[in-house]
């Protein structure tokens, strides 16, 4: 007697008892009698309805991703998390093995053991290029007999960690653990490599700012990673699965710049499209705007500009009537933009409502923490892309914390790229790099050249390489094997700023 049937009986029972409860003729006895009955049926009813609880349902709810497999691998059910963490579909894998789905590179696992239960960070990439990062426990489920019968595979987002960690973290006001800042974003994403406070910070205001409507200014150099940043803000928004459109205003021509961002109305002027056209701004409604370059905006735009920020619309070209948007502005430039106020090329009250927030990302020399780190991601990276199995040397790794790096993570990334495709052998040395990097050019004859300047720079870049690397001055000392006091009087010399402490 289980479900409907068990329901109806409890009501009938319930019923029963009200109607008896102060009639003469039932004792007590039996009225007690009546209500445990009842009591033991709800009970029955409970029991049916926890052993039937649709548990394909609730996992394939859940935040977290489920893959299963059977004993010989072969994956039996994927739930939608899981592909959407892994951007494949369900039809590639199931019914396949684990290692033909890896073979054929849609998705590349890293060894699992099926013996013993597992927990193992960063286990998950993509070999499209995207790396993905969960946090994944195995857990193998045994018949009777003891015999290995699947493994059930659960994946957290690690993104999702990252920001619960990140409350915890100002709740409690300790320290921040360097993992959760390493990457930053959603899995298959880029990630947003920086664990240097300055990155840290950035990442913080990116968390509080993006889930509110406020203007964003991002400045900093060229490659620094604005428009990463730009990207980040808009996938931690309320706005993420809208519309995000980014506008170069350096790269349109000005006199089109109008049209195209503001749009126009038919017949507005000659060559133009007869019906009309949207502008980006039209176009991003619901969703972000990207105006990069934006230093780059002529004045007569710049005040086009301040009348959407202000009165959340805008005039199409030859236009009668505004139109009302509701689009979230962020602006980038690599321009010195109070500099630009005061030479009177830009608006100072543009400046101020454009930078409600203001996040500006420092030059990679200003972060040498994460040059190790950015150098290990693309290096994975590149030879991945380019199908090749490489090493990069720790001569090769110095070589990049010592260099300035004026193109910042581009030029990083570029010059990376161009070794994994042309180094000859199994490994990518220093003097593969050193030459375009500027390094150890031999002088031509009759230029003026001191061997002294040579060897100095040459020592500078080493400390500063091993400073950075290692965190602090004992530690330089012991990697490059000399007296932490000789590293001091280096520092001195050479003018570096020693910021970390040995501890
Ligand atoms: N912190 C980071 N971690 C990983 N990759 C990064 C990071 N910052 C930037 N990049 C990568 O470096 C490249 C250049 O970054 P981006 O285009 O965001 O720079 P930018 O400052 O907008 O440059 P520009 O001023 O020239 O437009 C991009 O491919 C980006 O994904």
């Amino acid at each position: 007697m289980y479900g409907e049937e068990v329901w109806l009986k409890i009501q009938e029972l319930k019923r029963l008892t009200e109607e008896l409860e102060g009639k003469p003729l039932i004792s007590g006895e039996d009225k007690t009698e009546l209500k445990r009955c009842a009591g033991e049926l709800l009970r029955e009813y409970n029991a049916y309805k926890a052993e039937n609880i649709n548990f394909k349902a609730v996992v394939d709810n859940l935040v977290e991703g489920v893959y299963v497999t059977d004993r010989r691998d072969v994956t039996q059910y994927v739930n939608p998390a899981y592909l959407k963490h892994t951007g494949t579909q369900r039809e590639k894998v199931l019914g396949r093995t684990v290692q033909e789905i890896v073979d054929e590179g849609i998705l590349y696992r890293e060894p699992q053991n099926g013996e013993q239960r597992k927990s193992t960070p960063d286990v998950l990439k993509s070999r499209d290029g995207h790396v993905i990062r969960g946090y994944v426990t195995s857990i193998p489920a045994f018949d009777e007999g003891g015999d290995l019968r699947r493994v059930i595979v659960s994946v957290f987002d690690t993104q999702k960690l990252k920001i619960r960690e990140d409350t915890s973290l100002h709740r409690h006001g300790g320290e921040e653990p360097i993992e959760i800042w390493e990457d930053f974003g959603k899995e298959g994403d880029n990630p947003m490599i920086g664990s240097d406070p300055s990155m840290r910070k950035i990442k913080r205001t990116i968390l509080r700012a993006a889930p509110t409507d406020v203007t964003i200014l991002i400045t900093g150099e060229s490659g620094v990673g604005k428009e990463a940043v730009a990207d980040k803000i808009y996938q931690f928004s309320k706005r993420g699965d809208g519309p995000y459109v980014k506008v170069n205003c350096a790269a349109i021509p000005t006199n089109l710049l109008e049209s195209e961002l503001f749009g126009y109305e038919k017949g507005a002027f000659t060559g133009a499209n007869p019906a009309g056209k949207a502008g980006l701004f039209e176009l991003a409604d619901h969703g972000t705007i990207l105006l990069d370059e934006i230093g780059d905006l002529s004045p007569e735009l710049q005040i086009k500009l301040l009348r959407v920020l202000q009165q959340k619309e805008l005039m199409r070209i030859g236009a009668t009537r505004p139109t009302r948007l509701d689009v979230r502005i962020i602006a980038a430039t690599n321009a010195d933009l109070k500099k630009k106020i005061l030479e009177g090329k830009f608006r100072e009250d543009l400046y101020y409502r454009l930078s409600v927030v203001l996040v500006d990302v420092p030059p990679l020399r200003e972060r040498k923490q994460d040059i190790g780190r950015l150098t290990g991601y693309y290096f994975e990276k590149y030879c991945l892309k380019h199908g090749r199995k490489l090493r990069l040397t720790d001569e090769a790794r110095m070589l990049f914390q010592s260099y300035e790096w004026p193109g910042n993570v581009r030029e990083l990334q570029n010059v990376i790229e161009n070794a994994v495709i042309c180094s000859e052998g199994e490994q990518v040395e220093a003097a593969g790099f050193s030459e375009r990097l500027g390094f150890e050019t031999p002088p031509t004859a009759g230029e003026p050249f001191s061997l002294q300047s040579a060897l100095d720079s040459y020592e500078k870049g080493l400390i500063e390489a091993a400073l950075a690397e290692t965190g602090g001055v004992r530690r330089a000392a012991a990697f490059l094997n000399v007296d932490p006091s000789t590293i001091s009087r280096k520092a001195r010399k050479f003018c570096i700023r020693i910021e970390h402490k040995d501890k």
